[in-house]
């Protein structure tokens, strides 16, 4: 028998709801998606009281689907309307009643995030190139653009979106499973330092890390996206590594100064990335240039021109050439990206987003 929507709601159509109906009835199957035997969706209850009271029946779905001989793996995430009225327990700005970093639960293959249709990791082979700037920018310029954006911010080792996209609130989590995530300048946003005291992750190895970006990318209820952007630490370590294993990334951006030094660091990455079957989708410089404010000399502070050549030399797209301003910097550190502030400053990341959206990529 075909693997495919049909024959995945007929098997839901076997699991009964706690009111009588099934999975199969009342559209609340969402986001259904199943590519080479790994079947993903949304289950959408009314309110968080019914989806505690489905868990049930979640878990039966789960086990039949898993009986299908040509089923490799299940993803079924569990969200409630946010309009709905909360679990008694919650109150509205209560920290989730979940522990983030844990170990992983078993997974076969890559999985993707369940409504969301495409995943790019935003990647520096070394600390300090803006990777960041450009994640929040590029977020807010693909939303500027009428996309749908999540940024998620993997850098558990020094996290700064909360801090360039102005959030701090600590994210809700109505049925103390699934988490809610903020949102900023049109960006659902989500930080892993949010969820974490300060410097907690620090200590965390491979199998913690791997469960803690499990559930950034599996309880956080990103809802439907066009494109999520993860901002990842800088290098090439277990996080880097477990989500090139264990997430169907679209590809990943790479982001680096003109310096040889972050040339051959950004080398390094770019080769893991090649290495695990995750395309690279292009590189991008950031500090390319300087434009003095006051009398509109430029220069090149870190060299110019060294990515591009990279890029042509390995056959990657060069996407993008970004300034150097102060402007960009005094944004980041105000919590609105200079895109949000500027638009002669947008330029450059309308371009980019542009050129990602009319590629196909977000
Ligand atoms: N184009 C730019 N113009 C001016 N300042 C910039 C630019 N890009 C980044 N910066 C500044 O440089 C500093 C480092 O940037 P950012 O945090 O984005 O880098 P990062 O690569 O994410 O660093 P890390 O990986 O260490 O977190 C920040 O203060 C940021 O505001």
């Amino acid at each position: 028998m075909p693997l495919n929507h049909d024959t995945i709601m007929k098997a839901l159509a076997d699991i009964a709801l706690p009111d009588g109906s099934t999975l199969a009835q009342n559209d609340v199957v969402k986001a259904l998606t199943v590519s080479q035997g790994a079947v993903s969706f949304v289950l959408e209850a009314p309110d968080a009281t019914a989806a505690r009271s489905w868990e049930s029946a979640r878990a039966r779905a789960e086990a039949a689907l898993k009986a299908l001989s040509e089923v490799t793996s299940v993803s079924i995430v569990m969200t409630a309307h946010s309009g709905a009225p909360a679990a008694p327990a919650a109150k509205p700005d209560a920290a989730p009643s979940l522990k983030i970093g844990r170990h992983p639960t078993p997974q076969q293959g890559k999985q993707g995030v369940p409504g969301v249709k495409s995943i790019i990791a935003i990647a520096s082979g070394k600390g300090g190139v803006g990777k960041s700037t450009v994640s929040s920018n590029l977020a807010v310029a693909l939303a500027k653009l009428g996309r749908k954006v999540g940024l998620l911010d993997a850098d558990i080792y020094g996290p700064s979106q909360p801090r360039m996209m102005g959030v701090s609130k600590k994210p809700a989590s109505p049925d103390g499973t699934s988490i809610e995530p903020l949102h900023a300048h049109g960006v659902t946003m989500m930080s892993i330092g949010l969820m974490v005291e300060e410097g907690e992750a620090i200590v965390w190895r491979g199998p913690m890390l791997m469960g803690a970006m499990q559930q950034m990318l599996g309880q956080v209820q990103w809802g439907e996206l066009d494109v999520l952007l993860i901002d990842l630490p800088p290098g090439t370590g277990d996080v880097q590594l477990t989500l090139s294993q264990k997430t169907e990334l679209t590809g990943a951006l790479v982001v680096s100064t003109p310096q040889d030094v972050a040339l051959l660091d950004a080398r390094r990455g770019i080769s893991m990335f090649e290495k695990l079957g995750v395309p690279v989708l292009g590189l991008i410089e950031n500090m390319s240039t300087y434009i003095c404010p006051e009398c509109g000399h430029e220069a090149h502070i870190f060299g110019h021109g060294g990515v591009a050549k990279e890029a042509e030399k390995i056959g990657v797209p060069f996407l993008a050439a970004l300034p150097l301003s102060l402007q960009t910097r005094l944004a980041g550190d105000s919590g609105t990206p200079v895109v949000a502030q500027d638009e002669a400053l947008a330029e450059p990341y309308m371009r980019l987003a542009d050129r990602l959206i009319k590629g196909g990529i977000a």
